[in-house]
């Protein structure tokens, strides 16, 4: 911007914009062509929506090198802080699998718990359950798949073998008044299998939700779903199950991440799955590139008159100490826009 008079740099600032409007979380003042009384909030979207964060778990699973779990405490405390009423925070697999997720059990006792936030860990079968608990989790996720081949590289059986050792979970967890929610993996399509028939999403997710879990969370886990795609699955699921249970979780590799969250969103979901800084990627599904990044959900819900209750500003103060830890850039345009300027 070397020769822009100095007033059009202020007026170009996003780092201003998002300051006057957005920093704070609260969604920006009505336009002013609007009628008076009539409310900004735009017809055809929930009131409200559930931010699960999904960074401290699917964020960091792949990562290379081990992050210390001091850095994982601090990132969870701090997005305890922004107002976020769900933080995944680890996952209880096999440590020989997933070497980033082997501290669950540390992490799980010294996080600050701040009240009406839960801290949901991945438990794949009954023995990841019971460490959880042990370690003091109060709610866990079961993860099954669209997918027999993705099912199989990642938790190593069956799509029907995984039902069975996520029925034995939801029947402890029930006798323990832990809630349990469930995901389907390659809703939008598979690392191996390539397209995946919406029907299989569908009947994946119905079992999942007939065995007790209390929302389902549809992962594009390769992120090559498009609004299309993403249409057509959730009409399909949405025959099985009601949409108030119902959450969709993106990854950004092809960026149809928000396009394919808004067309969720006009559907009725109300819940959506995204990573501080758009961390992350499975380990199980090579080249899938991050979430879609918490910051970059959020200014476009703020932006929507959707209420989440998050405070944007210390999500994105998050993601800094994160991609800082870390040594990388953030993947959320919204951090960058405002802290790169
Ligand atoms: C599922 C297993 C454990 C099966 O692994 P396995 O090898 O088939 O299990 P096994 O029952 O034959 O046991 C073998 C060994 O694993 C141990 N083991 C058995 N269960 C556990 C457990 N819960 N925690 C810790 N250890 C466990 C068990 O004790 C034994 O240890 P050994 O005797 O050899 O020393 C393994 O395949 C695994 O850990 N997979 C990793 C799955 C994973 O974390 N994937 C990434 C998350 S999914 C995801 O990212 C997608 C999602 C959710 O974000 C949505 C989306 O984007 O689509």
């Amino acid at each position: 911007m070397g020769t822009v008079p100095s007033a059009l740099k202020h007026c170009l600032s996003y780092q201003h914009l998002l300051k006057e409007q957005l920093w704070i979380g609260e969604p920006a003042a009505p336009p002013p062509a609007l009628h008076p009384g009539q409310e900004f909030q735009i017809s055809g979207f929930p009131d409200y929506v559930k931010i699960v964060e999904v960074g401290p778990r699917d964020g960091l699973q792949n990562e290379k090198v081990t992050v210390p779990t001091d850095i994982k405490i601090e990132l969870i405390n701090r997005l305890s802080k922004a107002g976020l009423s769900v933080i995944e925070a680890t996952s209880f697999v096999s440590s020989k699998w997933v070497p980033q997720m082997a501290d669950h059990t540390e992490v799980m006792r010294r996080i600050e718990r701040h009240p009406g936030v839960q801290y949901p860990v991945l438990t794949p079968n009954l023995q990841g359950f019971h460490s959880a608990i042990a370690a003091g989790a109060t709610e866990v996720s079961v993860f099954g798949a669209a997918s027999e081949s993705f099912n199989k590289m990642n938790i190593n059986c069956s799509i029907e073998e995984s039902i069975e050792k996520f029925e034995e979970v939801t029947k402890s967890a029930q006798n323990m008044n832990i809630p349990v929610r469930g995901y389907v993996s390659c809703a939008l399509g598979c690392p191996y299998e390539g397209n995946i028939i919406p029907a299989k999403v569908a009947e994946v997710s119905k079992q999942l939700y007939s065995m007790g879990c209390y929302e389902i969370s549809l992962g594009d886990t390769i992120g090559v779903g498009t609004p299309g795609s993403m249409k057509r699955m959730l009409e399909a699921v949405m025959k099985e199950i009601p949409v108030s249970a119902l959450a969709v979780h993106c990854h950004d590799t092809y960026g149809q991440a928000l396009a394919n969250i808004l067309t969720a969103l006009q559907m009725g979901v109300g819940v959506v799955d995204s990573a501080v800084a758009g961390l992350g990627g499975c380990p199980y599904a090579k080249g899938a590139t991050g979430n879609v990044a918490t910051e970059d959900v959020l200014y476009m819900l703020n932006g929507l008159g959707i209420n989440t209750g998050v405070n944007l500003y210390k999500v994105m103060e998050a993601g800094n100490f994160i991609c800082t830890a870390l040594n990388k850039k953030t993947n959320s345009k919204v951090a960058q826009a405002s802290f790169n300027v």
